[in-house]
């Protein structure tokens, strides 16, 4: 048994349905903890590219960090996720941001398979914003509570994260 936080993220084709459907799936195997509302962002990183909607959700179940990264893959493939550039645009992205085991240690790994927590989590806003809304207290091991990583970045890069839910 363990618990993970999942980043989602989609730029491609219908981004809420590729989002809502992950999040109903992991529902309906009763792994889901907890979902943040949807979130517009502008992209992240070296690419230009369209703006993604973002997600985080808390889930726990009888697996370990390599099974939620398995079961992130599977998420991305059902959604028609192809393989294509590093960073760049896509139909859904499922990041495993953290991994608790039942001992309430995190699960710490340097693997490029599966790097834990995700090595870029503390530098993105669209991570950081949704889980500090969805958890007040979150902690991301290794680099402290997401609320001071949050006050960290440029305050731009926060107010760019926008509730799109409201925007509809
Ligand atoms: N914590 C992690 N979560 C998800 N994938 C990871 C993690 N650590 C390592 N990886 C590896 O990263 C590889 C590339 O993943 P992906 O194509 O989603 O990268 P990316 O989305 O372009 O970049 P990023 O991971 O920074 O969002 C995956 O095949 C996976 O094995
Ligand atoms: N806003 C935002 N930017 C990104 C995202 C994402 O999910 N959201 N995922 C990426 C894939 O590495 C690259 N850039």
């Amino acid at each position: 048994m363990s618990r993970a936080v999942l980043s989602l993220g989609a730029n491609l084709g219908d981004r809420a349905a590729a989002l809502r459907g992950a999040i109903t799936a992991l529902r309906d195997e009763g792994v889901l903890v907890a979902r943040s509302t949807l979130y517009e962002t502008p992209p992240w990183g070296p690419v230009e590219q369209p703006p993604y909607l973002n997600a985080v959700v808390v889930v726990r179940g009888d697996r370990d960090a390599a099974g939620w990264l398995t079961r992130a893959h599977e998420l991305e493939q059902a959604a028609g996720r192809t393989r294509g550039v590093r960073f760049g645009p896509r139909t859904l992205d499922v990041d495993v941001v953290t991994v608790t085991g039942d001992d309430g240690r995190p699960v710490l790994s340097e693997e490029p398979a599966l790097t834990l927590p995700h090595p870029r989590a503390h530098e993105r806003a669209f991570v950081l914003v949704p889980w500090a809304a969805l958890d007040p207290g979150a902690v991301l091991p290794g680099r402290g509570a997401v609320r001071d990583l949050l006050a960290a970045l440029p305050p731009e890069d926060v107010a760019a994260v926008v509730r799109w839910e409201h925007l509809q």
